[in-house]
C-alpha cells in the first residue's frame, strides 16, 4: 500500500451547482474542491456552506480526496464557513488569499477550536504578491498545513500582468512557491486554465507545471479531468525506464556509478526513479 495520495486532477465545483455536485461524483478525479468563495454569488453563500459540508459527509465520493474552499479571512463569511468545514472534517479545508505565517497559525487555530478532525488538513492557496515572498515561512508554519494551491488568477489581477501562452508573467512567482513547498516538504497544485474550450492550450499547460514539479492541477471543468491525469502521471515508457535504471544500478552491485541506456546513474537518479514507480502504484491502486 502506497502512503502517496495522487493529486493529478483537482476539480473546484460551485457548491451552489447541485447539477456540477452530482456530476463530480462519476468522473475520475483526484480530489474535488468544493468551492464557498469565487464561485458562489453572496446570497447563495449560506446554502451552498451547508450543500459542501453535506457532500462531505455523504460518504458518495468515493475515494476521492474530498475539500472544501472557505471565503478568506477578514470576510464576513469566514468564520461560519470554517466552523462549517471544521464540523464536517473534509479531507482538508482549503482558504484563499493565506499571506503569512502568522495566518496559517490563525487557521490552524481556529480549526482545533472549531473541533476539526485530526485528518482534517490545512491547503494554502498562494494567490498574493506578499504571500509568495513568504512562501517559505508559511509553508512552514504548521504539521497540519500540507498542500499549497496557486491561484493564478489572483495573482495575475495583483501584478497587474496578463495571462499568456506559455506563462512568462507568473512563472517567478510559481518557482518561488514550488521551491518553499519542496524545502516544507508539502504537496503544491498548479493554477486553474480558464479557457474551457481550448483543449492544445490546456494541454500544454499541464505539461508545463508537470515539467516545474507540480503534483497536479486545479481544474474548473470535467473535459480537463482526463488530460490533467495523463499529465501528471508517469507514462508508461518512464515507469519502464524507472524499473530498468533501478536494476542496472542493482546489477553494478555496488558500484556508485553505472550507465542505463547510454545515461549515467548514480543513487540520486534510483531515488527518482523509486519515487515515479510509487507515484505510479498509488495510481493504479486507485483504480483497483
Ligand atoms: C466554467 C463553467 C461555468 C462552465 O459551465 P457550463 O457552461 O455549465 O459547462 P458545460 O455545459 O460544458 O458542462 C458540462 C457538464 O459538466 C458539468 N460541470 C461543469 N463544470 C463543472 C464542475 N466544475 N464540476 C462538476 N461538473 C461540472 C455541467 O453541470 C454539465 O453537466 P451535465 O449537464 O450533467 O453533463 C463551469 O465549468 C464552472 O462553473 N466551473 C467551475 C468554476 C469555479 O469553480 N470557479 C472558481 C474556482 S477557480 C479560482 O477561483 C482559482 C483561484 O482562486 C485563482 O485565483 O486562480
Ligand atoms: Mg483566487
Amino acid at each position: 500500500m502506497s502512503e502517496f495520495t495522487p493529486l493529478r486532477s483537482v476539480l473546484y465545483m460551485p457548491s451552489s451547482n447541485a447539477k456540477a455536485l452530482e456530476k463530480a461524483k462519476t468522473l475520475p478525479i483526484d480530489a474535488v474542491i468544493f468551492d464557498l468563495e469565487d464561485a458562489v454569488a453572496p446570497d447563495a453563500k449560506p446554502a451552498a456552506r451547508d450543500t459542501a459540508a453535506a457532500a462531505v459527509a455523504s460518504g458518495e465520493y468515493g475515494r476521492r480526496t474530498l475539500t472544501i474552499r472557505v471565503n478568506g479571512i477578514g470576510t464576513e463569511w469566514h468564520d461560519a464557513d470554517l466552523a462549517a468545514a471544521a464540523a464536517a472534517g473534509p479531507d482538508a479545508v482549503v482558504v484563499p488569499k493565506v499571506n503569512s505565517a502568522a495566518e496559517v497559525q490563525q487557521l490552524v487555530a481556529a480549526l482545533e477550536k472549531a473541533g476539526a478532525p485530526e485528518h482534517t488538513k490545512l491547503w494554502a492557496m498562494i494567490e498574493t504578491p506578499v504571500a509568495i515572498l513568504d512562501a517559505l515561512a508559511i509553508a512552514r508554519a504548521s504539521e497540519r498545513l500540507s498542500c499549497f494551491v496557486m491561484g493564478t488568477n489572483d495573482l495575475v489581477k495583483e501584478l497587474y500582468a496578463e495571462h499568456v501562452p506559455g506563462r512568462a508573467p507568473v512563472l517567478p512567482s510559481l518557482h518561488t512557491a514550488l521551491l518553499a513547498a519542496r524545502a516544507a516538504g508539502i504537496a503544491i497544485l498548479d493554477g486553474v486554465y480558464n479557457d474551457v474550450k481550448n483543449t492544445e492550450g490546456f494541454l500544454a499547460e499541464c505539461q508545463q507545471g508537470r515539467e516545474m514539479g507540480f503534483d497536479g492541477k486545479t481544474l474548473i471543468h470535467p473535459g480537463q479531468v482526463e488530460g490533467a491525469n495523463a499529465a501528471f502521471a508517469p507514462s508508461e515508457q518512464a515507469v519502464e525506464d524507472a524499473r530498468g535504471l533501478i536494476q542496472a544500478f542493482e546489477d553494478g552491485q555496488g558500484s556508485g556509478v553505472v550507465t542505463y541506456n547510454g545515461r549515467m546513474v548514480e543513487n540520486l537518479h534510483v531515488e527518482s526513479a523509486r519515487r515515479t514507480l510509487s507515484i505510479d502504484e498509488a495510481i493504479r491502486a486507485l483504480q483497483g
